[in-house]
């Protein structure tokens, strides 16, 4: 597969390069001045408004097996594009064979459960489901164990019609350990939820679509574009009414439906304390683009 600076050139026909390895003319991708030296993700800034953050895993020779030092770096990005004023939403995306073939096995293998608890195993995935900004999962190929668990952490998924999602722990004597047993009964309903994680056996992108696991599958060298224009129409709107849409929705599971709609509703009044809320209705009514402030 094409790296994704390779794949953000040809989608978007600008120069769209490595952050890390290009003199910061290059004009489209933003420069952070001090870029972190990722080894095992890659990020570049894309988009005509140059407003997505997208974060590539990149551990090509384990299938993007999801090792410690990996999951830190993506924590850490991630961290960064959520702090970053200019970035609307964040993409994480694999390569072609592998969004994330799960958990790291072989770093794990002599673990013990004092050394997971003490160690705090499995901590920097908080990184991610803090995040107040959207964040969109691109999966193609193997999204699997901790793969799988991580697309489900992100608030929308959208897959390449070769992508393969699976809970396959049990397969190797464990069970999901960062939300499989309990995002994917959310997502597909116990009867599945319960073949997937009790049979280990995958699933392809159209059923995992038919599932309501994802919200559409793509041609795989199209996915990544789709995937972009979703986040830049998302960064269209006010980042503050984006990001308390995105907590209202996602109480939807942590509570009841009644707790849940007095949650959302306290949400709503909320917002026409902003001027965002303010400047979308007058734009409207006086027939004009809104000018979103993200306040
Ligand atoms: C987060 C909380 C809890 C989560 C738990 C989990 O996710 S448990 C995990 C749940 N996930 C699973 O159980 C899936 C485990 N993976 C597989 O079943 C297969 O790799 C495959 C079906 C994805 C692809 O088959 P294929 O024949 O196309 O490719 P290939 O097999 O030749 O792999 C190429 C290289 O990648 C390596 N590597 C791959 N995955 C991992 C990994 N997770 N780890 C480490 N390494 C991994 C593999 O060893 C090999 O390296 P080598 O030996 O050349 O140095």
């Amino acid at each position: 597969m094409a790296s994704v600076s390779a794949l953000t050139r040809v989608i978007l026909g600008k120069t769209a390069l490595n952050a890390r390895a290009v003199a910061p003319s290059a004009g489209f991708v933003k420069f952070y001045s001090a870029a972190p030296a990722y080894e095992n993700i890659k990020t570049e800034v894309v988009g005509s408004k140059k407003n997505v953050g997208l974060i590539q895993l990149h551990r090509p020779k384990a299938l993007n097996a999801l090792c410690k030092p990996l999951f830190v770096e993506l924590g850490k990005a991630v961290v960064d594009f959520d702090k970053d004023d200019s970035i609307a939403a964040i993409v994480i995306t694999g390569s072609e064979k592998a969004f994330a073939a799960g958990a790291d096995i072989k770093e794990m293998q002599n673990n013990t459960y004092s050394s997971n608890n003490k160690g705090g195993f499995l901590r920097e995935w908080e990184d991610i489901s803090n995040c107040g900004k959207p964040v969109i999962a691109a999966v193609n190929g193997f999204a699997l164990g901790g793969g799988c668990e991580l697309a489900m952490l992100c608030d929308i998924i959208y897959a390449g019609e070769k992508a393969k999602f699976g809970q396959p722990e049990i397969n190797i004597g464990t069970i999901p350990g960062a939300g499989g047993t309990q995002r994917l009964p959310r997502y597909v309903g116990k009867s599945k939820a319960m073949e997937i994680v009790l049979t280990g056996n995958f699933i392809d992108a159209h059923e995992a679509e038919k599932m309501g696991l994802v919200s559409k599958v793509f041609p795989v060298d199209k996915l990544l574009e789709e995937t972009i224009k979703l986040a830049e129409r998302i960064g269209t709107h006010s980042p503050l009414i984006v990001k308390l849409a995105k907590q209202a929705v996602n109480q939807a599971y942590e509570t009841t439906l009644k707790s849940g709609l007095q949650f959302e509703k306290s949400i709503f009044y909320g917002t026409f304390a902003t001027e965002d809320r303010k400047e979308g209705m007058t734009a409207f009514i006086e027939k004009r683009a809104p000018n979103f402030k993200n306040e």
